[in-house]
């Protein structure tokens, strides 16, 4: 399909007020991907045993929306070749409102003495910023964010009954192959200044330990075994750097390593993780607590997770001399492939809303934890404030 029809069908779809998906994930080759969904229905999943996109909000009270595979028409498009503009290091201009700074600042420090007084160890911090809109139409803004980040997971989804969300994250919360899974410990941030190879603070190495920590703690009582493990490592997101560790392993039972693991597995392993303390906090509930109290606005669907549910996955051979009397040969199998919704924003009326936040521990100079959300920020603004 070319990316013009690929695109107006998706325009069509907008227009007519139906409920889609778009998406572009880092290990997909360049092959951009659409769910369609063919009525408006607001489909939800309570056990994650269905196929689909999911979408899920911070708060694990609130329903997780689902796009469902069997009521969608999938689209697919190729990319030509990956941008290679994350390497030019624009950084967006930096238009931040006073008062907004103070709200934060003020917040930051209510948990640094909560945490001080060890109420906690850590809590992740966050705030909105409203942006009037230049460019209007959310599929240009989709392809700003996607020739900005190849390397992230960027999407648009969109559901008549919840609204336009659009987002750009660096974060993987569950992959899925067979009975192998892969997660990972992202925390810590600086502002990247065209190395890679930079020293990290203590208070960065403690947050980035206590989301890896609390990640292996939750697998011992999960259905996982074999559990490996790298060194943290600094991984690159835009403008920003991050300290990574990344988690993998075997899920302990499975029904079936082709067409994928038993769905209660799934949902075992989702509950053990989200909400990680990438970004939520430690421990959980106490931090889940102190930010639905204090942080004074309703998170909706920033740090919750979404992406592929038990997707069914096609992969074609490849074209060569040897396997030519099996070029029929299809392999079908169904793979899980989650995200953190972060470097996200709701479109509404002509504004862009933003979510942005960051880890607070007992450390944290709140000044420094303001100036990291701004520059966390310059990830949406960079495509729409051009
Ligand atoms: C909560 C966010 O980032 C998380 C992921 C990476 C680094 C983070 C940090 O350094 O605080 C956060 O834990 C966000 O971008 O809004």
């Amino acid at each position: 399909m070319t990316q013009e029809i690929f695109f107006s069908r998706l325009k069509q779809q907008y227009s007519q007020h139906l409920p889609f998906v778009v998406y572009n994930s880092p290990d997909s080759h360049g092959t951009i991907k659409a769910l369609l969904q063919e009525r408006s229905e607001l489909f939800t999943t309570e056990d994650f045993t269905e196929s689909g996109f999911v979408f899920a909000p911070f708060d694990d009270h609130n329903e997780v929306i689902l796009i469902p595979e069997n009521a969608s028409e999938k689209l697919f498009f190729e990319q030509v070749e990956f941008s290679d503009s994350e390497e030019n290091i624009i950084l967006a201009p930096e238009k931040t409102s006073e008062e907004d700074k103070q709200k934060h600042i003020n917040l930051v420090n209510k948990a640094v003495k909560a945490l001080q007084a060890g109420e906690m160890d850590k809590v992740v911090l966050s705030r909105q910023e409203e942006l009037t809109l230049t460019e209007e139409d959310p599929l240009m803004l989709f392809l700003d964010l996607l020739k900005n980040y190849p390397t992230a997971f960027v999407y648009c989804w969109y559901h008549p009954n919840v609204g336009l969300w659009l987002g750009a994250t660096p974060e993987t919360l569950l992959k899925i192959e067979g009975n192998r899974f892969k997660t990972m410990a992202l925390a810590g941030t600086q502002k990247y200044e065209g190395t890679t190879d930079v020293e990290w603070g203590e208070k960065e190495k403690q947050e980035q330990q206590f989301v890896t920590d609390s990640i292996l703690e939750n697998f011992k009582i999960s259905s996982a075994e074999n559990i490996q493990f790298t060194a943290p490592f600094t991984t690159r997101a835009g403008n920003l750097l991050h300290l990574r560790t990344d988690i993998s392993g075997n899920l302990i039972s499975h029904t079936d390593t082709q067409l994928g693991v038993s769905s209660e597995i799934v949902k075992n392993i989702i509950t053990a993780l989200h909400p990680t303390p990438a970004v939520c906090g430690l421990p959980k509930q106490k931090a889940k607590q102190f930010i639905l109290q204090e942080e004074n606005y309703d998170r909706e669907f920033y740090t919750g997770f979404l992406g592929e549910l038990n997707l069914q996955q096609v992969t074609q051979r490849t074209r060569s001399r040897r396997n030519v009397e099996n070029l029929a040969y299809r392999a079908v199998k169904k793979e899980t492939s989650l995200f953190v919704n972060l470097r996200c924003m709701k479109i509404e009326g002509g504004k862009a809303i933003l979510f942005i936040g960051g880890g607070i521990t007992k450390d944290s100079v709140p000044e420094d934890e303001w100036q990291e959300t701004v520059n966390k920020a310059g990830t949406m603004k960079k495509v729409i404030l051009k």
